[in-house]
């Protein structure tokens, strides 16, 4: 079964070419609700650890999108069986060579986990001799070969072109400082392969992590499962999304396991077992960036329901960021709405701990009447694309005033016009597109299919809370738009 934007193994070369998708201009200021499906952080932390524990666990309302299905896949891979919560009666022990009840075969459409709550069921031993592929995705490519490493056998790992750019270094390092063999060409990016020997015997690793957080974050997710203490300390520049790494804490913590801080930047691990869990996911807070910043940049009002009171998710200081553009929020009854009553001013932001709010912060700054500058953010130049670069070329092409410095972007007011907003691959470029779009009339966004990555239904969900009630949608149901 495919979905829009990927296949069931996420594989976006099965996917014709996008056409330019033309981003809406409302002549009006966008009311509604949205309903956010869940984390992509924390859907893939939670397969992950689903997969490492000692039993089996349950996750409800995950994110279902190309980079939950590509963990999925590769979990499944290593052995990991995934499956619907409650299968359809469909997988019947009756047919002839069936499987016993619940067993489905991965290509069993029956059992195909694209859709609702899952059930994970951990391997005895992780299997090598297979291959995984990354796509473009961060969590995949820095969570899972920490996995890998306890696996018998080799493990290789791939991905897209541009993943193929992303930077792995640090991960590779740090697995050897443990003593696993990974082969590469020197390079520190994909491809490599792991070889895993079934164990790991824990160790004092120190990496540069200044590039990405998910170094830190894959150590960590797999070390209760390597044999002593494992200590991960970052030495190098500064480490950026902090909160992703107390999200990683907060996940192990949920599954039993206890992290004990061993310095500024550094964090010890003992051996132990990780339990199964039954785990609800919160909405991707920071795919609601765009819905939220629409509401802000047309002086119109978005509400988005079970916004959680309490959460590691950076998307938690939305409010906090867009209110420094002159936004009003509030949370009531665990419904958080942003109202744009005003003009949209410039602001001065260290991003550093929510880098993957970048790309929204840098569409409404382009709409501000005054200057914005973001800091603390170069590590984006090592993200899907380099999006330093990539928010700089698309807003230049707009008639924006925008330049790079050493660890961010300066963004001054202009006269935008349209013209082609390329996605680069990166479903964050692409809705950072929908927003300036929403302004600016004629914003073409060359691959709104780059949304797949991370939220598949973007461009309904767009289209639905400008224009609630489009011709030609009656037919589909509210909550699929
Ligand atoms: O651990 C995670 O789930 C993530 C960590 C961050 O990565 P970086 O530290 O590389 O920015 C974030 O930007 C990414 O979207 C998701
Ligand atoms: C940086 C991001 O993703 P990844 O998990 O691929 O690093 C992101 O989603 O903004």
């Amino acid at each position: 079964m495919q979905i829009r934007g990927y296949s069931r193994t996420g594989d976006r070369a099965a996917v014709p070419p996008a056409r330019a998708w033309v981003a809406p201009t409302p002549e009006h200021p966008v009311h509604g609700t949205v309903t956010v499906p869940g984390s992509k952080s924390l859907t893939n932390r939670e397969l992950l650890l689903a997969a490492l524990a000692s039993g089996p666990s349950t996750l409800h309302t995950p994110l279902h999108s190309r980079d939950t299905a590509l963990m999925i896949e590769a979990l499944r891979r290593l052995g990991t069986r995934i499956e619907p919560l409650e299968p359809p009666p469909a997988v019947a022990t009756t047919l002839p060579g069936a499987l016993p009840a619940g067993l489905a075969p991965a290509s069993d459409p029956a059992s195909d986990p694209d859709t609702g709550d899952l059930l994970v069921i951990p391997a005895e031993t992780f299997r090598g001799a297979v291959s995984i592929d990354c796509g473009l995705a961060g969590t995949v490519m820095r969570f899972v070969p920490p996995v890998a490493a306890l696996a018998l056998g080799p493990v290789g790992f791939d991905g897209d072109a541009q993943a193929r750019r992303r930077p792995m270094g640090p991960l590779i390092e740090g697995l050897r400082q443990l003593g696993v063999t990974v082969a590469d060409d020197g390079r520190g990016r994909l491809p490599f392969t792991v070889h895993g020997e079934g164990r790991i015997r824990a160790g004092h690793v120190r990496i540069d992590a200044s590039a990405s957080s998910q170094f830190v974050s894959g150590l960590l997710l797999a070390a209760a499962r390597y044999e002593g203490d494992t200590v991960i300390e970052h030495v190098g520049g500064t480490l950026p999304s902090l909160p992703h790494i107390e999200m990683t804490v907060a996940t192990l913590a949920e599954h039993g396991v206890t992290v004990h801080r061993a310095g500024p930047t550094a964090w010890r691990v003992p051996e132990q077992s990780i339990a199964g869990a039954d785990v609800r996911l919160e909405p991707d807070l920071s795919n609601a960036a765009p819905f939220l910043a629409a509401a802000l940049v047309t002086g119109g009002s978005v509400a988005v329901p079970d916004w959680p009171a309490h959460t590691t998710q950076v998307g938690a200081l939305l409010p906090e960021l867009l209110g420094a553009f002159g936004a009003r929020s509030e949370l009531v009854d665990g419904t958080l709405t942003v109202h744009g009553d005003g003009p949209v001013h410039g602001a001065d932001l260290d991003l550093s701990a929510a880098g993957e709010l970048a790309p929204t912060i840098a569409a409404v700054a382009a709409l501000a009447d005054s200057p914005t500058t973001l800091r603390g953010i170069a590590h984006l130049r090592g993200h899907e694309t380099d999006r330093l670069a990539a928010l700089e070329s698309d807003l230049h092409a707009l008639g924006g005033d925008v330049h790079q410095t050493d660890d961010g972007l300066v963004i001054a007011p202009a006269v935008l016009h349209g013209g082609e907003w390329k996605a680069f691959a990166d479903h964050r470029m692409a809705t950072a597109g929908a927003v300036i779009g929403l302004v600016v009339p004629e914003v073409r966004v060359d691959d709104i299919q780059a949304t797949a990555k991370t939220l598949p239904g973007f461009a309904r969900m767009w289209a639905r809370l400008i224009d609630p009630e489009p011709t030609g949608l009656a037919d589909v149901p509210v909550e699929a738009r």
